[in-house]
């Protein structure tokens, strides 16, 4: 892994796409970061391509217009100065082959202007049906064949089930070599996924733990409060289950239930991830329905604002069953997991934005000590990820006075996630270093997809019913029913507020705790 004030190398950064969305939100705000940070060199260009017909210099000015409506400080001057002149554009359809030779020709003269030691890094930041041809046609017209480097990163979605995943893999593959593939998975990118690892692996009081002798049930939620936005042509073909099951929740389960790496070395991390997934219980389609819960949101209200239903959305079908909330209870057969349920939920038109990680420890063998209901709460340890970097600890203590009733208090860090970098631009920052940790690997993409097809078919063949759920709720019943046995609720996940300001859920009343 490598050190992030470490200066970039010398490349050219050619971004496919370079007009998108994407682009213009994530992409451009993350290199003008790396730029102010100070870590870009001399030979570093961007040469942007998409069919819209500009110039290098109208380019320019879309690139700042973009960066001033996203980039949330502010784009200082004296940055952008030395920003603007390392973009190039040249127009080109990716479906054709003299357009991939006109891009050569312009990449070779960008390089001829300043040394960028042969490397090239290419960023496919364009609809998934572009990735295999356009990887194709780079190494057909010898945009591949560099003298230093090359690199090859990969937008989401990476194919729509195994088959088509492996597919595209094959044709990855036959242009560039595993090693040389980054496929994005912004969530590796996120300070709080990627310390799961640091908290886990530093602190020795954590890793005795960290096994079914000690944990009763882990619980990973990601909410959304934004419903499809303007993406229902993609969502309708994606639905929770592969936009964000597939990827971003099973990576969570995968960093949360790895076995320490021999050392800290990509492929040893990678190694151990994989691991997980191997050990993950198949469920065949005709089991899917007792372990996962799928839902729909209807109008309802967040904020206080009414927002429609899912099928009122604009661009949804009317007879619309894709499903925007999953829940599924999770089992990883191996000695460390054996009988400790992993519960995963995801959703739009939550009521918060939040993810969340909760370790819940076992409780004590014999209870001396009681709250107001004559309980114990569980200890928790909870891993915020969003939108509130930190973790909190939620421990037992005595209440003050003489009556011997214990009340849960929660010990909490949390850093500002301002300071932290977007994930995008960590993302960039490692690729450009060649370093693939926190980008995912053939055979994790392809494990995560043969665990989910039988669920995608359980859905498509309605074999698992589609439960509706009020915008502003925390999903269906269902989903609640998942966890009834044990531990017998989901944990309320606090969004931008802090745990200690609300405790009442660990013994069912208010307690009264203040900081
Ligand atoms: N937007 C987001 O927040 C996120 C996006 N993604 C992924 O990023 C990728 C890009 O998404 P996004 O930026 O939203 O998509 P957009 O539709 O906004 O952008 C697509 C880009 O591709 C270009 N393009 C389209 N057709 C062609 C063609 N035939 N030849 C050359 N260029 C073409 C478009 O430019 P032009 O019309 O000028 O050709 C544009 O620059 C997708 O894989 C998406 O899944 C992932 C996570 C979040
Ligand atoms: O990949 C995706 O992630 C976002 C949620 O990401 P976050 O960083 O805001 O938690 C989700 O909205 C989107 O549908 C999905 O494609």
């Amino acid at each position: 892994m490598e050190n992030n004030t470490r200066q970039l190398p010398p490349h050219v950064f050619v971004l496919f796409g370079a007009t998108g969305d994407l682009a213009h939100r994530k992409l451009f705000p993350a290199l003008y970061q790396l730029e102010k940070k100070g870590l870009m060199p001399e030979g570093l260009s961007i040469v942007g391509t998409a069919r819209r017909d500009y110039t290098t210099e109208a380019f320019r000015d879309e690139v700042h217009k973009a960066l001033l409506s996203f980039v949330k400080e502010g784009v200082e001057d004296d940055v952008w100065a030395r920003f603007a002149p390392r973009i190039f554009y040249v127009p080109g359809n990716v479906d054709n082959e003299d357009d991939f030779r006109k891009l050569h020709q312009f990449v070779l003269d960008v390089e001829s202007k300043k040394d960028h030691e042969g490397n090239r890094l290419f960023y496919l930041s364009m609809a998934p049906r572009f990735f295999g041809e356009t990887a194709l046609y780079l190494k057909k017209v010898g945009l591949a064949d560099t003298k230093g480097w090359r690199r090859l990163i990969i937008e989401k979605p990476f194919g729509h089930d195994y088959k088509s995943a492996a597919e595209l893999n094959d044709q990855l593959s036959s242009a560039f070599a595993e090693e040389e593939i980054y496929r994005i998975d912004h969530y590796l990118g996120k300070e709080m996924v990627q310390n799961i690892e640091v908290i886990r692996f530093a602190n020795s009081m954590f890793e005795p733990l960290w096994d079914n002798r000690s944990i009763a049930s882990v619980q990973i939620t990601s909410s959304e409060t934004v419903g499809v936005e303007d993406r229902a042509s993609y969502y309708e073909t994606s639905g929770a289950l592969r936009d964000m099951v597939q990827n971003h929740m099973l990576q969570m389960v995968m960093m949360t239930a790895m076995e320490p790496p021999s050392r800290l070395h990509t492929e040893a991390i990678r190694d151990e991830k994989v691991k997980v997934l191997r050990s993950l219980r198949a469920y065949k389609e005709e089991e899917v329905g007792q372990y996962v819960v799928r839902g729909q949101y209807t109008a309802g209200e967040i904020g206080g604002k009414a927002v429609p239903g899912y099928l009122e959305e604009p661009g949804v079908a009317p007879d619309s069953k894709t499903e925007t909330f999953v829940a599924a209870k999770l089992f990883i057969d191996n000695f460390r997991w054996a009988g400790v349920p992993f519960y995963i939920r995801t959703g739009k038109r939550m009521p918060v934005k939040s993810t969340e990680i909760v370790i819940q420890f076992r409780n004590m063998p014999k209870h001396l000590y009681f709250n107001q209901d004559g309980n114990l709460g569980p200890n928790l340890l909870v891993i915020r990820i969003n939108p509130v970097e930190g973790m909190y600890m939620q421990m037992n203590v005595k209440r003050p006075g003489t009556d011997n009733v214990v009340v849960p208090i929660a010990m909490e860090f949390s850093q500002s996630a301002d300071k932290s970098p977007e994930a995008y631009e960590r993302l960039l920052h490692d690729a450009m270093h060649g370093d693939s940790t926190f980008f995912t690997r053939w055979d994790e993409v392809s494990l995560a997809w043969k665990f989910v097809d039988p669920i995608a078919h359980a859905f498509a063949n309605n074999t698992v019913p589609l439960h509706t759920y009020k915008a502003g709720e925390w999903g269906p019943k269902a989903a609640h029913d998942l966890v009834k046995e044990q531990p017998g609720l989901w944990w309320p996940l606090y969004g931008n507020e802090s745990p200690m300001d609300n405790l009442e859920h660990a013994t069912g009343h208010p307690v009264e705790v203040k900081r």
